[in-house]
């Protein structure tokens, strides 16, 4: 059996590797448009099941266990995703600074008999933050391809006040969901240990 990680992000690589799995990186390439009145818990487990199941269902993920992850930014109901534009993310941190926000990580794992999901949320409260550094940060590349337009683990770590919930699903994979869904599938953490 393979594991398989349907996705294009470094983090959710990085965090996966740090609990000790073995896995292949297969990236998913769907159509992540919103749909009209989608609810962003709707939205972020529709995302995280459809890039599972595009590598379930191509050549690579025959006889696979597939993860698919999602993480978006939620601020008054409003889905963030990852800014188009250097003025999008400006936007993005204005509405963020000086208050609190949700993270949602889901994580969809599956094979071609069953498949589970889970759902990790996070309260982030901001710092105030002046348009110097939102044009700063946006300089250091950071921000754009991020949701929400910052990461937690990079040089936005400077724009949070505190959290309540997971800083890895704030990242990209909760690990405490992961762990989870990877033993209903059996699958050992800590492989590479020794
Ligand atoms: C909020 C936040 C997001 N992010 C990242 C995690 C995800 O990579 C990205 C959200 O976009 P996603 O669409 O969830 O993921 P992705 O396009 O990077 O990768 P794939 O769909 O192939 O799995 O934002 C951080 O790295 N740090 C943060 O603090």
């Amino acid at each position: 059996m393979t594991l398989i990680l349907a996705s294009a992000s470094p983090r959710r690589k990085q965090l996966l590797k740090q609990i000790g799995v073995r896995f292949e990186v297969c990236p998913a390439d769907i159509d992540e448009t919103v749909l009209p009145d989608e609810a962003p818990t709707d939205y972020v487990k529709r995302m995280s099941e459809q890039k599972a199941r595009a590598i379930l269902n191509s050549d690579s993920g025959r006889d696979a266990v597939v993860i698919g992850s999602d993480t978006t930014v939620v601020c008054d109901q409003h889905i963030f995703g990852k800014p188009e534009s250097e003025q999008d993310a400006i936007a993005m941190l204005t509405k963020l600074s000086g208050r609190e926000h949700e993270v949602l990580s889901g994580i969809c794992v599956m094979n071609t008999d069953r498949e589970h999901y889970g759902l990790s949320r996070t309260r982030v409260w901001f710092k105030p933050i002046s348009i110097e550094q939102m044009k700063r940060y946006w300089q250091s590349g950071e921000p754009c391809d991020k949701a929400g337009s910052y990461g937690i683990q990079g040089f936005g770590s400077a724009f949070i006040d505190r959290i309540e919930g997971s800083f890895s699903g704030v990242m990209g994979l909760p690990l405490e969901v992961m762990t989870e869904l990877l033993k209903r599938f059996n699958i050992e953490i800590w492989q590479d240990i020794e």
